[in-house]
């Protein structure tokens, strides 16, 4: 199924009405673009997280974890730029009162792409091309002002300038401030990484299209630090590294491009970048982005804190502040895509379609469901659901057909069935149904955790 058919109204009704995504607060009328998640969606953010920290720490000799804390010291956003530069150019629309990017209506009028351009640039592309408000046609903007994106907040009792600390609004410098600390104290050389999933904080000016825009939102992130030199060919490894780790979790070539950004795009530090891409049913959007931050922010925190942040390197003895690469992606925008890739709408024959989440199965919310084929067999077949739940999520249904409760584990992406039937109680096996080819098999119970290890291997 082409992603264009795969309408975000699908996806979300299936996210909502299955218990992937909530809308927040619902039952207080909600809080816009915040989003809750639910059993299954609790269990395959964890399965993502896991399947990322499985490639990028426990597999990879080069890389270790961190989980910093949210609150840093402000001077952290002095050094980093995010207090001073990190801000979108905002217009207000004067008719309708509504709250625009003025990149975002010049790349949405007409596709232009205004990267490093200036904010008079940009006013004046709007003026010229007499850009409407895409809420109410008009052509009445205030000038562009610069919002800062960080949520503010106070720590402690007085609520004065000098308790002023924010919400960190990217995991890395938490990883860039503690580069001394892990080096030391896990005796790395350079090159090795340090990789961290956590939250982060943009008060975004326009959140949006369902979770892919939020202002709370998870990030992975892995700072690669390396030998100044050697970091472009560093860059090619964890951009290879990244999309092999996308294809291997089903995400299709056809829906993902790799966009390198162009000279006049790229942030001044930077010496490369690449924005992941993949086709949502929205269009195209940045799914991960991968660069090449040279020196700047080991650089900048250095110069900040007075502390020196150089790299000794004990085998040619020479000193230097490591480059870094930088593979960052956001927990919710590949929740997004994994879904999107993996739904699918089969038709059987001509009266009979299903739906069903094509997840690879490391992925997948529960592993297998146990389905008593008569309620006279609760108490065996609970039996079985005991024995694969010490392994692994696993379901328990015995309501309704058996079809129909095969059709219920399509669609939140369970990629076997377990049919516990009257001459189990005698054979000591079960049936096997496969998601995908919907192909059913016998196997003994007391093999069928390891027929299941076997086959969800990541
Ligand atoms: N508001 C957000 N909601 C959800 N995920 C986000 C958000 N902002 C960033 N991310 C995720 O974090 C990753 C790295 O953040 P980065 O700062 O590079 O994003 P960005 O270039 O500002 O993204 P965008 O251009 O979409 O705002 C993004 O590729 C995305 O996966």
């Amino acid at each position: 199924m082409e992603n264009s058919k795969k309408t975000m109204d699908k996806i979300v009704a299936l996210c909502k009405n299955r218990g992937f995504v909530y809308p927040g607060s619902e039952i207080y009328g909600g809080l816009a673009n915040t989003w809750d998640y639910g059993p299954l969606g609790v269990a395959l953010k964890n399965n993502i997280k896991n399947a990322w920290l499985k490639k990028f720490v426990q597999q990879n000799k080069y890389n270790v974890g961190l989980d910093s804390a949210i609150l840093m010291n402000p001077q952290t956003w002095v050094a980093s730029g995010h207090l001073g530069g990190f801000s979108d150019p905002l217009m207000d629309c004067k008719e309708c009162k509504t709250r625009h990017r003025a990149d975002n209506l010049i790349e949405d009028f007409d596709g232009t792409n205004v990267a490093g351009w200036t904010n008079e640039e940009m006013m004046n592309y709007i003026k010229e091309k007499e850009i409407p408000c895409p809420n109410c046609g008009k052509h009445n903007f205030t000038d562009i002002r610069q919002f800062n994106l960080m949520f503010k907040t106070f720590q402690g009792v007085t609520e004065d300038s000098k308790n002023e600390i924010y919400l960190r609004p990217e995991t890395a410098q938490g990883i860039f401030v503690n580069f001394s600390n892990i080096q030391r104290t896990s005796r790395k050389k350079v090159p090795f990484g340090v990789a961290q999933i956590g939250k982060s904080f943009r008060n975004e000016i326009t959140p949006g299209n369902f979770i892919f825009r939020v202002r709370e939102f998870e990030q992975m992130e892995l700072e690669f630090f390396c030998k100044p030199g050697t970091d472009l060919e560093w860059f090619e490894y964890w951009r290879g590294f990244c999309r092999d780790w996308l294809y291997s979790l089903n995400i299709k070539e056809e829906n993902l491009r790799l966009r390198d950004h162009a000279k006049e795009e790229l942030c001044f530090y930077s010496k490369a970048t690449t924005d992941f891409e993949y086709l949502f049913p929205f269009g195209w959007g940045e799914l991960w982005g991968v660069a090449d931050r040279t020196d700047y922010d080991l650089t900048q925190h250095s110069k900040t804190s007075g502390k020196t942040l150089e790299y000794f390197d004990p085998t040619t003895n020479e000193k230097y502040i490591p480059y870094v690469i930088e593979p960052s992606l956001g927990v919710e925008r590949l929740f997004l895509a994994l879904v999107v890739e993996a739904y699918d709408e089969e038709v059987i024959d001509e009266k009979d379609t299903r739906v069903v989440l094509r997840l690879h199965p490391t992925l997948a919310p529960y592993k297998a469901c146990v389905l008593p084929l008569s309620k006279k067999l609760n108490e065996q077949a609970g039996k079985v659901y005991e024995q694969l739940s010490a392994d692994f999520m696993t379901d328990y249904d015995d309501a309704g057909s058996i079809g129909k409760r095969y059709r219920r584990q399509d669609e939140i992406g369970t990629p076997f069935c377990i049919t516990y039937d009257f001459e189990s109680v005698d054979d000591g096996c079960v049936t096997v149904r496969d998601r995908d080819t919907m192909q059913q098999e016998r196997v003994a119970i007391d093999k069928i955790n390891d027929y299941i290890a076997e086959k969800i291997k990541f």
